[in-house]
């Protein structure tokens, strides 16, 4: 095997994602956010500005139904217009849960200072962000914000290996060799334009596509 194949990094394919909420205390700073959000390695995969009903706070918030500041984590998480994004990357979950911090916003400008919630949030309830806890809640809050997403695992290992070999090597190779003969000036675009031409699966009837961008 030559040199350079032994030391390039293998191919990676992100596998988890989570949920991602600005609060509305932090909606002011959702653009700032979401760049800090890239730059950490995370792909906005969906984002959506919603504002929730106290009856869609209470569901969102169930599990702390009973305790003293639910009514006012209630009252705070309806006040305005709050942004939730699924961001992937590597251990998307345990990730994001770093970079916001701990839960309360005094503790956190204390003891980390660098995270998201010691520098947009106020105090132990207005604290900026959100972030999924564990898988099972990931999969459930996507599914609350964005019920027609499919929130299957993504595929890893050998499933996504066969899955690629068989849906997409066969094209994208054929694509990446004619690319090769043609070296034209703007390569992603002369290649989206052949994946677009030589699509296996292309529509039959009719020739307008519309892609509908995620909603701000
Ligand atoms: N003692 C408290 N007093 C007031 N509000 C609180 C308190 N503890 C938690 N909260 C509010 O309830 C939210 C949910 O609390 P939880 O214990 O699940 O923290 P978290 O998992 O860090 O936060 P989140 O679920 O928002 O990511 C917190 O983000 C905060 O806004």
């Amino acid at each position: 095997m030559p040199e350079e194949a032994e030391t390039m990094p293998k191919p990676h394919i992100y596998v988890e994602r989570t949920l991602a909420v600005i609060k509305p205390d932090a909606v002011h700073h959702a653009d700032e956010i979401e760049d800090i959000i890239t730059q950490n390695g995370f792909s906005v995969l969906q984002k959506r500005k919603v504002q929730l009903t106290p009856e869609q706070a209470s569901e969102l918030y169930s599990e702390h139904f009973g305790k003293m500041f639910f009514p006012s984590l209630i009252t705070y998480m309806s006040s305005g217009p709050i942004v939730a994004l699924v961001i992937a990357k590597d251990k998307a979950i345990s990730s994001w849960r770093e970079l916001i911090g701990p839960t309360n916003a005094l503790i956190a400008k204390q003891s980390h200072p660098d995270s998201l919630r010691a520098k947009y949030g106020t105090d132990d309830q207005q604290n900026a962000l959100h972030g999924s806890d564990s898988f099972t809640s990931a999969e459930k809050e996507i599914r609350f914000f964005f019920p027609d997403s499919i929130v299957e695992p993504i595929s890893i290992g050998d499933s996504a290996k066969s899955y690629l070999a068989r849906h997409v090597n066969p094209t994208v190779l054929k694509g990446l060799t004619e690319l090769c003969k043609k070296k034209p000036n703007d390569p992603i675009v002369w290649l989206s334009n052949w994946l677009l031409e030589n699509n296996p699966n292309k529509p039959k009837v009719g020739g307008n596509y519309s892609v509908e961008e995620p909603q701000a």
